[in-house]
């Protein structure tokens, strides 16, 4: 992907270290289609938490959940990065152990945010039904 910024020297204030993050959310979103699975997934979450008047404390065990999943998914595209720099796509098995670990985070967040949906949104749906 062209990017137009072609900065490689140190951020000068708050601003435009805050403006690099942002653009770091966007080009995440922008290349990987787990991300955007991840953020529907949480919109659609957050949707029934809302509907069913979540207590505080639901709500912290939630969004725990939901920003492990999207941290995670963040760091697995750091490693995927990396990897495909330092490598240049030739195989290494290193690099190989590196993609398969990084994403094995986001597996077991999105396994723990799965637990999580079921112990605190479960009993709630069951009771509608
Ligand atoms: N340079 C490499 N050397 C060895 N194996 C690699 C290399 N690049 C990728 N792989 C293997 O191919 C798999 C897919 O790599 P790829 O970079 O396409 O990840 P991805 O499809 O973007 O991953 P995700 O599904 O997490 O988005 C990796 O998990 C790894 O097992």
């Amino acid at each position: 992907m062209a990017l137009k910024d072609k900065q490689t020297t140190k951020n000068h204030n708050l601003a435009q270290s805050m403006q690099h993050a942002v653009a770091g959310l966007v080009t995440v979103v922008q290349m990987e289609r787990n991300m955007r699975w991840h953020l529907l997934a949480s919109l659609l979450v957050i949707g029934v938490g809302w509907w069913l008047q979540l207590t505080r404390s639901d709500w912290l065990w939630l969004l725990l959940a939901i920003f492990m999943v999207l941290q995670s998914e963040l760091a697995n595209t750091v490693v995927e990065n990396v990897v495909d720099l330092l490598t240049t796509h030739h195989y290494v098995s290193a690099a190989k152990y590196a993609k398969d670990i990084a994403a094995a985070a986001v597996l077991m967040a999105a396994g723990f945010a799965i637990i999580v949906g079921l112990l605190i949104l479960g009993p709630h749906l069951l009771k509608l039904f």
